[in-house]
């Protein structure tokens, strides 16, 4: 985890990442505005696709350092190109890859670029947990480098797999010890903003030592600040970024 990072955890303060970009003055008033991750959806049947909009030169010239790729089951090898030619510094793994295929994949990318692997929640805490064992089990066999994946994120299950607005129950994660940083997503919205700092200060209320902390890492916000998909409401967005940070 890089200093800046570890920083605002230690704050409590969650980052914010703006998934679903696909236009390069947006992404220029995102930057100005300080939006820690800018995420790029490389899923052709999202409407998200950021390949209809942008080529991976222009998202490779983009100037930052919180670029996240979103694949969904995708090829490997696909991956380490885009990754390369995009110059990404996050993959997000937002489909059903396996423990193999990751361990695959981070062995071939550059030791820089950080997985986050998305975990899909539906209405059942024991499901829940058991996906997140499922997924610790088998990153730290053998001698899997305990940084295989860097981040999990929480997203709503759907067939769509995500951009779907739905929030889950995020109470289900205060029972279920997390033992790395998390993007909490699906459905984040202007409407459940006082929800979500609830959330947050239950969690700093009911741990007692940094280290159990289980408040989100940083907060992925998508369709809910949309004029219609790709396209986003950047006044909505830099709202949120106010309220969220006690700014106003
Ligand atoms: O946004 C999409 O179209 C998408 C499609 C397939 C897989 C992932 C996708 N988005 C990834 C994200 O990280 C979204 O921000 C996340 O699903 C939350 O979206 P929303 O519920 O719209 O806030």
């Amino acid at each position: 985890m890089i200093e800046s990072q570890k920083s605002s955890t230690e704050n409590h303060q969650p980052k914010l990442k703006v998934c679903g970009l696909t236009d390069l003055n947006q992404i220029r008033e995102l930057v100005a505005l300080k939006i820690d991750f800018l995420g790029f959806i490389f899923y052709n049947k999202s409407p998200r696709y950021v390949l209809n909009h942008l080529s991976l030169s222009e998202i490779s010239n983009i100037n930052h350092s919180g670029k996240v790729g979103v694949f969904v089951n995708e090829d490997l090898e696909k991956i380490i190109k885009i990754s390369e030619e995009a110059s990404l510094n996050f993959i997000q793994l937002h489909g059903d890859e396996n423990e193999d295929f990751i361990l695959k994949l981070r062995k071939k990318l550059k030791p820089e670029v950080e997985i986050i692997k998305v975990i899909r929640i539906g209405n059942q805490e024991s499901e829940a947990r058991t996906k997140i064992e499922k997924v610790f089990d088998s990153a730290q066999t053998d001698n899997h480098q305990p940084s295989t994946i860097n981040y999990l994120l929480f997203d709503t299950d759907s067939k769509a797999f995500g951009g779907t607005g739905k929030t889950f129950d995020w109470n289900i994660l205060n029972e279920i010890k997390i033992p790395i940083p998390y993007f909490l997503s699906g459905g984040i919205s202007l409407e459940n903003v006082e929800e979500l700092k609830n959330f947050v200060k239950v969690n700093m209320f009911e741990n007692k030592t940094l280290t159990k902390l289980n408040i989100p890492f940083a907060l992925d916000i998508n369709s809910k600040f949309e004029i219609e998909p790709g396209i986003k409401d950047v006044k909505k967005i830099s709202k949120f970024k106010s309220l969220i940070m006690n700014e106003s």
